[in-house]
């Protein structure tokens, strides 16, 4: 049950091996006028620390509902209906709002993909970070604005000590993007939430960003929990992945394996669905067949079946649990063909064969 205690989470004693995040099957229902809707079904994934984990999946999969989810941040329209949210064992799901400000910015930040939604235009940046470091922090003013110098030379806005008095609008994109990450580390938390962070932004400031995020879980230990749809990206970046479909995870693993042998139909999809190189003319873009299903009308049985290249009889009734895959690999997969009893491990199927992602 979620507990009451308003305090930030505690920081990790030595030999402290819980996950920093843990999200066990979580359910998330938005009111609409149509009624209740839930658009996250049964979501689980686990964050160590220091670890990069990507979310993929194509648009409305619920990626950036079940971020939200962990962040407190849900409409008043939403909420978390079912399963835990254990940040360092501590239970979120249910945690009083004023409790759940402490937790953002002190123990999990977030970054999203537009900077200006979060930048308030008519403050300076220095101010803006300043005061992150304020609200979460006992640090008095001088010591704040010491780090927050310090802080905008970490994400590379070069004369930091006077770029402080620099309004939004003055910064380009790439900068603006750097000062939001300046914000969300300004506590120093255990994990960072960013939700297509690069996507606005032009290929060569797209990894410099990605390059920053890494450095920061290099240097500060963050764990990353990273949304995109850009497999490249999750090649790059991550090392572990939990790819989701119509509001399900529908495979997880490590990036290595998922990639190579992904063990779901719609993950092998997405692969095959990657740009071909620029310089490859003759390469062939496969298109997903069909669309995602809108939450008012899911299929009652496996919600990628209409659109499966594999789909057996079964699979338009029953709807799949997330299966370990059997044999070395820490891979699960929310496929019928995954099912150990039905299909030994050695009756891979063809469609699962290697991918290789163009970076
Ligand atoms: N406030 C809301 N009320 C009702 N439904 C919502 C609300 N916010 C999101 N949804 C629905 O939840 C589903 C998941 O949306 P979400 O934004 O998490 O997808 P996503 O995978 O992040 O997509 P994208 O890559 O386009 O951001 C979608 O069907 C969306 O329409």
């Amino acid at each position: 049950m979620p507990t009451r205690a308003e305090s930030p989470v505690k920081r990790p004693e030595a030999g402290d091996d819980a996950p920093v995040l843990q999200i066990d099957s979580v359910n998330t229902t938005f009111q609409t006028r149509f009624g209740p809707v839930e658009v996250v079904n049964d979501a689980s994934l686990t964050v160590h620390a220091g670890e990069s984990v990507a979310v993929v999946g194509e648009s409305g999969s619920g990626k950036s509902v079940t971020a939200l989810s962990v962040m407190g941040l849900l409409e008043n329209t939403g909420e978390v209906t079912h399963g835990s949210i254990r940040l360092r064992g501590r239970e979120l799901v249910g945690l009083p709002k004023r409790a759940y400000r402490a937790v953002r910015g002190r123990n999990v930040g977030m970054i999203f993909q537009d900077p200006t939604t979060c930048l308030d235009p008519v403050y300076t940046i220095g101010y803006q970070i300043v005061q992150a470091i304020r609200v979460h922090t006992d640090s008095g003013r001088r010591a704040a604005r010491e780090r927050a110098i310090e802080l905008l030379t970490m994400v590379g806005i070069p004369d930091s000590a006077s770029r402080m008095s620099a309004y939004p609008h003055e910064l380009s994109g790439g900068q603006r993007q750097r000062v939001m990450i300046a914000i969300a580390l300004a506590c120093g938390p255990d994990l960072l939430i960013a939700d297509e962070p690069t996507t606005a932004l032009d290929v060569t400031v797209q990894a410099q960003i990605l390059d920053l995020l890494q450095q920061t879980r290099r240097e500060l230990g963050t764990a990353l929990l990273l949304i995109t749809h850009d497999l490249a990206v999750v090649s790059e970046v991550a090392e572990r992945v939990v790819v989701m479909y119509a509001g399900q995870v529908v495979e997880q693993g490590p990036v290595a394996d998922v990639l190579t042998a992904p063990q779901h139909p719609y993950t092998a999809a997405l692969l095959r669905s990657v740009p071909p190189a620029v310089t490859d003319r003759s390469a062939k873009l496969h298109v997903i067949e069909g669309t995602v299903p809108s939450p008012h009308t899911m299929p009652s049985g496996c919600r990628f079946a209409p659109r499966c290249a594999h789909v057996m009889d079964h699979c338009a009734t029953d709807q799949p649990p997330l299966f370990e895959v059997p044999g070395e690999r820490e891979q699960q997969s929310r496929c019928w063909l995954a099912d150990s009893d039905q299909h030994p491990a050695s009756s891979a199927p063809e469609a699962h064969a290697a991918t290789e992602v163009p970076r």
